[in-house]
């Protein structure tokens, strides 16, 4: 099959947004080469593997990279994603040269082109995420290890958002609680709760490639008997009573469901939603406290804010 490279030059704030829009356009994949990641500090005392080449990196901005399948709609299909990236101005979100190309790759090259830049990593004080395909020995005894394989749903594992999400998972999940997991994506974070205690994990997106990703992820997890997928839009119809709801979506998303968060959640719950960039701080702090939320913790990576909620 013909493939066709979408290529748009962006910043990486604007790296989630247009992750959404090309996945949910029909996107199969989605490669971040951020001219940041080449510059990093990283840790390698716990044997994480970075083999960076710098000709694969733009020399500023992020590169995002998404493959279409070539068919009649792909002119169309393009036009949207260009017109949908637009829109995200009037979220006061940096587009940086917003500069978009198109050219034709074969299947080959896009089903190894995305895994070359996916390596194992230390997430958190418990948690090393390795994408499945890696030979990966942990390095001590207490280490979790999630393995994954984002196929074509959000989510390496890696991203701040995500990242922020799991360490704070990891901070409030307590032994044998149950958790929902909105917007699950590849099901990592489901996956953490389930391995940092969580008895019971109820996991829902709106995509169903999500949720066929994430069932095959928590059986290569071994955890898909504590975590059920389903299909879902936020927590419509939801009737569980969590100790804890993660959503790592859009700020814009999660002021959509913050009521239902804190209806369903028990007292002392904790609602830790992530996703959320620096401008949209102030109005998703209001929005949770306007819902009957306590702030407990507002964490910062890069641009991305992840704000802890107590009911
Ligand atoms: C940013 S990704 C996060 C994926 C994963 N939880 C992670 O942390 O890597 C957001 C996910 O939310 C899903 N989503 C968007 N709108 C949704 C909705 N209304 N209901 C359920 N899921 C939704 C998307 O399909 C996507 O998989």
């Amino acid at each position: 099959m013909k493939w066709s490279e979408l290529c748009i030059h962006t910043t990486n704030e604007a790296i989630e947004p247009i992750s959404n829009i090309l996945h949910e356009a029909g996107a199969s994949g989605v490669v971040i080469e951020d001219s940041e990641e080449l510059d990093k500090d990283r840790s390698t005392d716990l044997g994480e593997m970075y083999e960076l080449n710098p000709e694969d990196f733009p020399e500023e901005g992020v590169l995002l990279k998404a493959y279409l399948p070539v068919n009649s709609f792909l002119g169309e299909t393009v036009d949207q994603i260009k017109q949908a990236i637009n829109n995200l101005l009037l979220y006061d979100i940096d587009l940086g040269l917003n500069h978009i190309t198109v050219s034709e790759v074969n299947e080959e090259e896009w089903a190894t082109a995305w895994k070359k830049y996916y390596k194992p990593v230390k997430i958190s004080e418990k948690i090393t995420i390795t994408p499945t395909w890696e030979d990966y020995t942990p390095v001590s005894s207490d280490e979790l290890i999630i393995e994954l394989d984002p196929g074509m749903a959000f989510g390496t594992g890696t991203h701040p958002t995500t990242v922020l999400s799991i360490q704070a998972l990891e901070q409030y999940i307590q032994k044998g609680q149950t958790a929902i997991d909105v917007g699950t994506g590849s099901g990592v974070l489901s996956i953490a709760a389930a391995l940092l205690g969580a008895e019971r994990v109820y996991a829902y997106d709106l995509d169903d490639t999500a949720v066929k990703v994430s069932k095959i992820n928590t059986k290569v997890n071994k955890v898909d008997d504590q975590i059920q997928v389903k299909q879902n839009n936020l927590l419509n119809n939801v009737d569980h009573e969590p100790d804890i709801i993660v959503a790592n979506i859009l700020a814009e998303i999660i002021m959509r469901f913050e009521k239902d968060a804190y209806r369903l959640l028990k007292p002392g719950g904790i609602f830790i939603t992530s996703g959320i960039i620096q401008a949209k701080k102030g109005q998703v702090k209001q929005a949770l406290v306007d819902a009957g939320f306590t702030i407990v913790e507002v964490n910062q990576m890069e641009d991305w804010i992840c704000i802890i909620a107590k009911k």
